[in-house]
């Protein structure tokens, strides 16, 4: 297999299809209502958050089995069943039109793989292993959420900002370099590494670039 092409994908608003409403499922469909997509799941049961999802009208649901066709119109697709005829169907289906397609038990198939993700606000840490071991994904992501905690995310909206601030007023482009290294210095990696915020605002304040933040 080549390498996989990593990409973050804006799902705002697209209709995201789930065929299946068990486990694994439920676990897409939550990923997916994160990132904003509108989501219908096919499947003749539903676990009980699906179905409160779907009782809430959170998520669309069409009580059944796969029907060839029925992935018109989707954005991107996921297949999650336990059933390898229905999954196998609904390849087929997505192959011919070509639909982006996570087989979840059907590596082969897919055209896209799921990584395991670390999140702290605009910051995604994505772990992938391209399939060959899904539980070290896991473990990774376990170990880069005890070291990239929530500060983080606190930290890139506010460097986010100063940024945005600096690109706007400095022309000078070695200035703006100067800046834009300065936000990221290696003592506010530390600071942030030893949980010490304080600092981490203190050092950013002191980035002068000739303008409120
Ligand atoms: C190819 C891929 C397709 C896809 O995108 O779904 C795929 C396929 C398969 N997974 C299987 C098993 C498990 N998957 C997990 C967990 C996760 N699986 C995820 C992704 C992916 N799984 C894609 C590749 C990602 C990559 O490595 O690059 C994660 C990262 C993201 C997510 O699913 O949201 C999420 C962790 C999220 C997190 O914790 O952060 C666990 C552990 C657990 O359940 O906690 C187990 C049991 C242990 C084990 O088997 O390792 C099986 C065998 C099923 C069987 O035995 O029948 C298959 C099929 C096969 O390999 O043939
Ligand atoms: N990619 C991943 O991360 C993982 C994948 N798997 C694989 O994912 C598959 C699903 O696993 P679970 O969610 O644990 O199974 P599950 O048994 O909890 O759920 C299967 C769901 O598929 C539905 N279904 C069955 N036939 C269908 C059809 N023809 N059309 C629509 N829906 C149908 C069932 O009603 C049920 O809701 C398994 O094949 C498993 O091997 C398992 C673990 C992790």
């Amino acid at each position: 297999m080549s390498a996989l092409y990593p990409v973050l994908v804006k799902l705002e608003g697209e209709l995201c299809l789930v065929i299946g409403g068990g486990r694994v499922a439920e676990r897409k469909v939550k990923s997916l209502l994160e990132a904003g997509a509108r989501v219908r799941v096919i499947s003749p049961r539903l676990t009980a958050d699906l179905q409160a999802l779907a009782d809430a009208g959170v998520i669309e649901y069409r009580r059944g089995r796969y029907r060839p066709g029925d992935v018109e119109g989707a954005f991107l697709v996921i297949s999650a069943t336990n059933d390898p005829a229905a999954n196998r169907m609904v390849a087929a289906d997505c192959r011919e039109r070509r639909l982006l397609l996570n087989a979840v038990d059907d590596p082969e198939n897919c055209t896209f793989f799921v990584p395991a993700c670390v999140r702290r606000g605009d910051l995604t840490i994505a772990v992938s292993t391209g399939g060959q071991s899904p539980l070290l994904a896991r473990r990774l992501r376990e170990k880069l959420e005890r070291e990239y905690g929530p500060l983080y995310g606190d930290y890139l909206a506010l460097i986010g900002r100063i940024r945005h601030n600096i690109i706007r007023s400095v022309s000078d482009p070695v200035r703006k370099e100067q800046l834009l290294e300065a936000l990221c210095a290696p003592e506010i990696l530390d600071a942030l590494e030893n949980g010490d915020y304080d600092r981490v605002k203190e050092l950013v304040g002191s980035v002068d670039y000739g303008g409120g933040s």
